[in-house]
């Protein structure tokens, strides 16, 4: 998506590398966290991490694709510190955004998650809810044991973009219900509910690091918009994905009738396609056999969703989004190793197809 000029200039940093760190960097912390946890909760917790299968054999499985650590290590360098200063922060916010995959995943009733059954399909709802609330006080208990003024601004910063989550998991769910969201809705319930923790990830190594709150805060606005883009990405997967890649099922934003950004741009534009889809999801609304559609009721839908625009504006949106994201590195100092990378992972979100 950025243009090829721009991308032929950041070919020097290798994303998989920076995610690989943040990944390496984390996981040992996070082992150490989900530990603590009583049985069997830590087990379940392992299993969600992909440390253990089903079974509770030791497995090497899909974990995410650790976005939040890579930045939250990186932001740590902005301060000219080790990536290693933002671990905790790293960890504490893979923690929140995990005990929402947990609860997000039992409340859409999903199935499938990281190419594997979903913890309260595996372990059954009471555990995906208190694993879930486990790992949530996990991620404070992490940042507060470090015991330093930095980690309590941190923690601020953290609980700030937890509340925001959660109020954009609500509006999400209540969009489910209505049949019509502007498109100003939508940008604020997934600014609330993605940008928020991208927005802490990004700043979070920093602010451990002794990054004033001006420098902080403008990390912040570059993961707040990295997480529209982020976000709009994931609603264009969440319709077009290929499971094979998502480990999701298919379709399974519209199986989950959400009003994600395609579909809400589709509703807002002219024309008969848009005027059909209001139709059919008005219908669908009120439809008992909802949950039988068959994979062409669910195609079909998608094509109106494209015919009538929402895919391509949602596509423009990404691209408009991580513009911003970039940009809003500008007043901020940083060694110029540090903003290319920073630069790269906000080309790796637009461009990533899981
Ligand atoms: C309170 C509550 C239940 C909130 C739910 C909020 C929620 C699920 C928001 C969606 C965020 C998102 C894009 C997750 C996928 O991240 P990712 O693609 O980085 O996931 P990965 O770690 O698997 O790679």
């Amino acid at each position: 998506m950025p243009p090829a000029s721009q991308a032929a200039r950041r070919t020097a940093v290798d994303v998989s590398a920076l995610l690989e760190r943040g990944r390496t960097l984390a996981t040992p912390v996070l082992r150490a966290a989900v530990d603590r946890l009583a049985p069997p909760m830590d087990t379940v917790a392992a299993y969600h991490f992909g440390w253990i299968d089903a079974q509770g054999r030791p497995a090497d499985g899909d974990g995410g694709k650790a976005v939040r650590p890579a930045l939250a290590v990186l932001s740590a360098e902005v301060t000219g510190a080790a990536p290693q200063t933002g671990v905790p922060g790293a960890v504490a916010v893979e923690l929140v955004h995990n005990f929402s995959l947990l609860h997000d995943d039992l409340m859409d009733g999903d199935e499938q998650r990281r190419h594997r059954d979903t913890v309260w399909k595996v372990h059954g709802p009471a555990q995906a809810i208190l694993v879930g609330d486990a790992l949530f006080a996990l991620a404070n208990e992490v940042l507060l044991e470090l015991g330093t003024v930095e980690a309590g601004r941190a923690t601020r910063r953290l609980t700030r973009a937890s509340r925001a989550l959660i109020d954009g998991q609500a509006q999400d769910i209540s969009y489910e219900h209505r049949d019509r969201v502007s498109v100003e809705e939508c940008l604020e319930m997934e600014g609330n509910k993605t940008g928020a923790l991208l927005a802490c990830a990004s700043s979070i190594g920093a602010v451990l690091g002794g990054a004033d709150e001006r420098t902080a805060d403008a990390l912040e606005r570059y993961g707040h918009h990295l997480g529209l883009a982020f976000q709009a990405v994931d609603d264009l997967l969440g319709i077009w994905g290929d499971p094979e890649s998502t480990g999701k099922q298919t379709w399974s934003d519209l199986r989950q009738r959400k009003k994600s950004l395609p579909v809400v741009a589709a509703l807002a534009a002219d024309g008969p396609a848009a005027t059909r889809l209001g139709e059919i999801l008005a219908a669908d609304a009120k439809s008992s056999d909802f949950a039988n559609f068959s994979e062409e009721e669910f195609a079909a839908r998608a094509a109106l969703i494209e015919e009538a625009g929402g895919r391509e504006w949602t596509a423009e949106e990404a691209r408009r989004q991580h513009t911003i994201a970039i940009e809003a590195l500008d007043v901020v100092d940083m060694p110029d190793r540090v903003r290319e990378q920073f630069t790269a992972l906000a080309d790796f979100v637009v461009v990533r197809k899981r």
